[in-house]
């Protein structure tokens, strides 16, 4: 006899209780039973209830009731139990036989017999297990359930296959996209169609990109980097050259007007801007964005726009130019075919970051949104102490960074500062936001990607022995006092750039020209080798 421990304690309060799982000890359950019911009852004689005390006749109430409690979870067990082992018994009974019928060559199917729905669903009903098991034990399939229905596969009649197929279906369900916070269902999309459970991949979220334009650009906007002749020398080239062979309407930062017109009136007809409430309309004028400089450029270029950002076509003139896929030296085609189009754009993701102060009265009084493209960092500014930052993700609580200070990247921003504090790099049309810590006083902590609809806040604990900073794209430093928190999250405007190939191409070339990743001589076909 085998005993098995159930997560139980005795009638005593005796820790685990040891109960025996096979039919043949109902005696000893029942015995169990017995043992608990008098164990109550003697405690509830040796209890002086006779003195009227309202507490004591509430406490033997209280004890009547777990004893019933106890009687029937023992009555509920011992008839599992019983179940249990009438289905095992059956099993090896079909079994034995089953093994005479292969032994006299007859295939198992050959002993079905009537069997029809109905009983087979009553074959599960425990009622009848009790009473037909004994019944049902000599002949093989003339009663109940036939296990062969269910184990083996194909060579029932049609009518059992029907009942079988009925039993073995799997329960259907649905996968959907949905948007968080979302209490409509506007924005939920079924992405997978299933069929018998199986779970298929519709389609891909993120495409190779391609925009065609439906209409003739009109308007474009060209942004420089500053302090640098040869970039002012190229804007003015461009300038003139996209007016007089493509007649665009072209718009240029104040700062630019001044050099162009410095240089000559002919740029009378450029447009600019005055101040910042002309710059929230610019997206509903332009239609392309140019850049000539670096990847600071594109950065500058992405925060002009605080909401939906027109395509960007960047330049390279800088010296790194990951986000600069274009060489001025062929700007004219270059320009010509992204104005006929259809461009391979990347969808380049921006966070939006809200600092919380401590001393606001709601989680919705905050500064204004700032949207980044790279990242958002928060560190320990000119403190010499360690940043203490606790770091909480939809509201859980992740981790406590102790160490320089902590990078939270989109994709983009994935080759950019926090490749440089050891995160991983990933292709900027993978969803998702990267924590990667900066110089951690810990053995263990690794840098995490997390989904992109994740919402990160971290916090500036009031036990901080310094305030902290946040940057956002290496500018606008702000400082975090303590209670301070950052709240980020993905933004609903990415910025579109436009590729040389491919978003998967480009980024490749851009980690090896720039990067020059993993560059190593090949080794020679000379030398040992394995044969
Ligand atoms: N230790 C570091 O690696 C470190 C430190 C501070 C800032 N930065 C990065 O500099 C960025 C600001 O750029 P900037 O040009 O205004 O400042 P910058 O003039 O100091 O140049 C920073 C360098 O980072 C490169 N860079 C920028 N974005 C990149 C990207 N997405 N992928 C690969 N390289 C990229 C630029 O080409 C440039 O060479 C910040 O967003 C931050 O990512 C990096
Ligand atoms: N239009 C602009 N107005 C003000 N600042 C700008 C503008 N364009 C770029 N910047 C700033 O100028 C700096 C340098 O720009 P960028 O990265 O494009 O050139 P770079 O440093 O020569 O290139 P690289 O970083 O590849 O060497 C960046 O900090 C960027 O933010």
């Amino acid at each position: 006899m085998t005993t098995s421990k159930l997560n139980s304690t005795d009638p005593l309060g005796n820790g685990e209780a040891s109960l025996p799982c096979s039919p043949d000890n109902k005696f000893s359950d029942s015995l169990t039973l017995f043992h608990s019911e008098k164990a109550v009852q003697e405690l509830l004689q040796q209890t002086p209830i006779q003195h009227t005390d309202d507490h004591l006749i509430e406490f033997s109430e209280a004890l009547r009731t777990v004893a019933k409690a106890l009687k029937q979870a023992a009555e509920g067990k011992a008839f599992a139990q019983a179940e249990a082992a009438e289905w095992k018994r059956r099993f090896e009974l079909e079994r034995a036989q089953n093994q005479q019928l292969e032994h006299k060559g007859k295939s198992p199917g050959e002993c079905n017999g009537d069997i029809n729905a109905q009983q087979m669903e009553n074959s599960t009903n425990q009622t009848m297990l009790r009473n037909e098991a004994n019944e049902q034990s000599e002949n093989c399939c003339t009663n109940g359930l036939c296990s062969h229905e269910i184990l083996h596969d194909g060579e029932t009649d049609s009518h059992a296959k029907a009942v079988q197929n009925k039993m073995m279906r799997k329960a259907s369900f649905k996968l959907s996209w949905w948007c968080k916070g979302d209490i409509s269902d506007q924005h939920k999309h079924d992405i997978v169609s299933f069929e018998r459970g199986n779970i298929t991949a519709a389609g891909r979220s993120s495409k190779q990109i391609s925009l065609k334009w439906e209409s003739n650009p009109q308007t474009v906007l060209v942004m420089t980097k500053p302090n640098s002749t040869s970039v002012q020398i190229l804007c003015a080239d461009m300038i003139r050259w996209m007016k007089e062979h493509k007649k665009l309407n072209i718009y240029v930062e104040p700062r630019v007007m001044g050099e162009l017109l410095s240089e000559s009136s002919y740029f009378n007809f450029v447009q600019t801007w005055k101040d910042e409430k002309e710059i929230l309309s610019l997206h509903t004028k332009v239609d392309l964005v140019v850049t000539l400089g670096g990847d600071g450029t594109v950065l500058w270029a992405a925060s002009m726009f605080k909401g939906p950002v027109p395509p960007i076509v960047s330049f390279s003139l800088g010296s790194l130019g990951f986000m600069t896929p274009f060489h001025s030296e062929q700007y004219r085609d270059c320009l010509d075919s992204i104005l006929k189009g259809p461009i391979s754009i990347t969808l380049r993701h921006r966070m939006q970051c809200h600092v919380i102060r401590d001393a606001a009265k709601n989680e919705y009084e905050t500064e204004e949104p700032i949207l980044v493209l790279n990242e958002v960092t928060i560190d320990r500014g000119i403190s010499s102490f360690l940043a203490n930052l606790e770091c909480y993700c939809d509201n859980s609580f992740v981790t406590r960074v102790q160490g320089d200070g902590l990078i939270l990247s989109t994709t983009s921003g994935s080759t950019a500062y926090s490749l440089g504090a050891g995160g991983s790099m990933v292709h900027p049309q993978v969803p998702g936001i990267l924590f990667t810590p900066i110089c951690p006083h810990s053995l263990s902590f690794r840098p995490l990607i997390l989904p992109e609809h994740v919402t990160i806040r971290v916090q500036v604990p009031f036990n901080s022995r310094s305030p902290a900073w946040a940057s956002f794209d290496g500018k606008d430093r702000k400082q975090l006092a303590a209670g301070d928190a950052l709240v980020c999250s993905m933004a609903p405007w990415p910025v579109p750039t436009a590729c040389q190939i491919d978003s998967t191409n480009d980024f490749l070339r851009s980690i090896q020209d720039g990067l020059h990743w993993n560059l190593r001589k090949t080794q020679s076909v000379e030398g040992p080798r394995d044969l």
